[in-house]
């Protein structure tokens, strides 16, 4: 035995530069999850490949880099786009820019031994038809996962855009432009931010060659991008919230979508429909909406962790836009499901258990290609919120909210479903409080949404 070997009680105790392809294939899920929750993380990732890259992403943070001087992680990598990722390296104007208590970092050219393991896709049950059996998310630059580390919590974010990233980073390197409130930020040193920003697939280095920061971090974009964000009458001044919520708005692409469609759609009919139920027994595929109508807006659903994009179902086998989500979310399994009596195997028991409250423990994600649907979910204080799902609407639910799907009146739809790895289409049917999922959603979103929600 070597010296390596015997100085470290568990593989995840050496360092990342330590760790090699033998040491990872031996991670276990649970190694990372206690590992990651140890650390402060909230809500590790239930897919294992997630848990690894969520660890080895929040190593990279913790762990100084060797070449860095005092532990202290790396600054922005400022350089133009270079042909290696060598080239980049601090710069005086982003050190300028970082005051002392706000660290931010890429890292940029630490080699990662580590490979995303290749996830098979598995055929679909009976009922439904894999059109894309490919693993789309190990290589691709694009996919990128930012890791914050912020209030002494960490968060990991998959999928998130280059242009929120540097949103996230610019915030971070003017922390007056952060809603600081005492009240919520505590001392500057408690609010310290700490961001990273990386390629998921990438086992070369936690950036691809093209994906270095300019040197303009504040160019009009990134400042146009907060500023809309706090016009639109964002309220809340807790900073996690915040950069949640800039980390997690789907509906700036689909804004995206629009302006280039603008012909298209009219602003009130972009944004999914939701509303709070009645009490009345009647035909669950009646709309139920209160007397007077109670409208939810996205923004409550985004709070409840819902997420909603509007695509364009059209050419959903060659649009960008899609791919993109799956890319950036690590989708990389999908499948379709026709819901009508000729399509579907046991129709009528399919739809009942769909519409029996339930969890899973993983996120459920739907894109509605043809046909209408009602998704309805808890909100935190257990009222129904009835989600009128069309063509083009794709939602994503959170592991461990409650739920369950009817048909309406029109009585069909086609659904795509996503999935991240192997597809689980397990559900656990309510009561499930103890249910890790369950716990795990409720402590997030006590966490993160308390203060805001009280604020409304
Ligand atoms: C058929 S999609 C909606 C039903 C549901 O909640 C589920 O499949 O888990
Ligand atoms: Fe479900
Ligand atoms: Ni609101």
């Amino acid at each position: 035995m070597n010296a390596t070997t015997t100085s470290f009680r568990s593989i995840l105790e050496k360092p990342l530069n330590q760790l090699t392809e033998d040491d990872i294939s031996q991670l276990t899920r649970e190694d990372c999850r206690k590992y990651l929750k140890e650390k402060g993380m909230r809500r590790p990732s239930w897919n294992k490949s997630q848990a690894i890259q969520q660890v080895i992403s929040l190593k990279a943070l913790l762990e100084p880099n060797d070449d860095s001087g005092a532990g202290a992680l790396r600054r922005i990598v400022v350089s133009p786009h270079t042909t290696t990722p060598r080239a980049a390296s601090n710069s005086a104007g982003s050190a300028k820019e970082a005051s002392a208590d706000v660290q931010v970092s890429v890292s940029a050219d630490e080699p990662v031994p580590y490979q995303k393991p290749v996830q098979e896709d598995r055929p679909a049950d009976a009922d439904t038809k894999a059109i894309s059996p490919r693993n789309q998310c190990t290589t691709d630059a694009s996919v990128r996962q930012m890791t914050i580390f912020y209030c002494g919590k960490v968060n990991v974010y998959d999928g998130v855009p280059p242009d929120k990233a540097r949103a996230i980073m610019h915030l971070a390197a003017r922390p007056n432009h952060l809603p600081l409130d005492n009240q919520f930020g505590g001392t500057a040193a408690h609010r310290s931010l700490r961001c990273q920003f990386q390629t998921a697939g990438d086992k070369d280095g936690f950036l691809p060659p093209s994906a270095t920061f300019s040197q303009a971090m504040q160019t009009e974009k990134i400042g146009e991008y907060t500023q809309q964000y706090w016009e639109k009458g964002n309220s809340t001044r807790d900073p996690d919230i915040v950069l949640r919520s800039i980390l997690e708005e789907p509906f700036v692409i689909s804004k995206s979508f629009t302006q280039q469609n603008a012909e298209l759609e009219s602003e009130s009919a972009m944004a999914v429909e939701a509303w709070f139920m009645d009490e009345s027994d009647e035909d669950p595929r009646l709309p139920h909406h209160r007397k007077p109508e109670e409208l939810v807006p996205l923004d409550h659903l985004a709070e409840l962790g819902v997420l909603y994009w509007r695509l364009n179902p059209k050419d959903y086998e060659n649009d960008q836009q899609l791919r993109s989500i799956r890319e950036t979310r690590g989708y990389n399994y999908m499948d379709l499901l026709d819901i009508c009596p000729e399509k579907l195997e046991n129709y009528e028991e399919k739809l009942k258990n769909f519409y029996t409250e339930h969890i899973h423990a993983d996120e459920e994600i739907r894109y509605c290609l043809e046909g209408s649907g009602y998704f309805d979910v808890r909100d935190k204080n257990d009222r129904w919120i009835r989600i009128w799902i069309k063509a083009g609407d794709l939602i994503i639910l959170p592991a461990g909210i409650y739920h369950r799907f009817t048909l309406d009146t029109s009585n069909y739809v086609k659904l795509m479903r996503l999935f991240m790895g192997e597809p689980v289409w397990i559900s656990y049917n309510r009561p499930q409080e103890d249910h890790p999922a369950r716990k795990e959603y409720i402590e997030s979103f006590t966490k993160k949404v308390g203060v805001a929600l009280e604020a409304h």
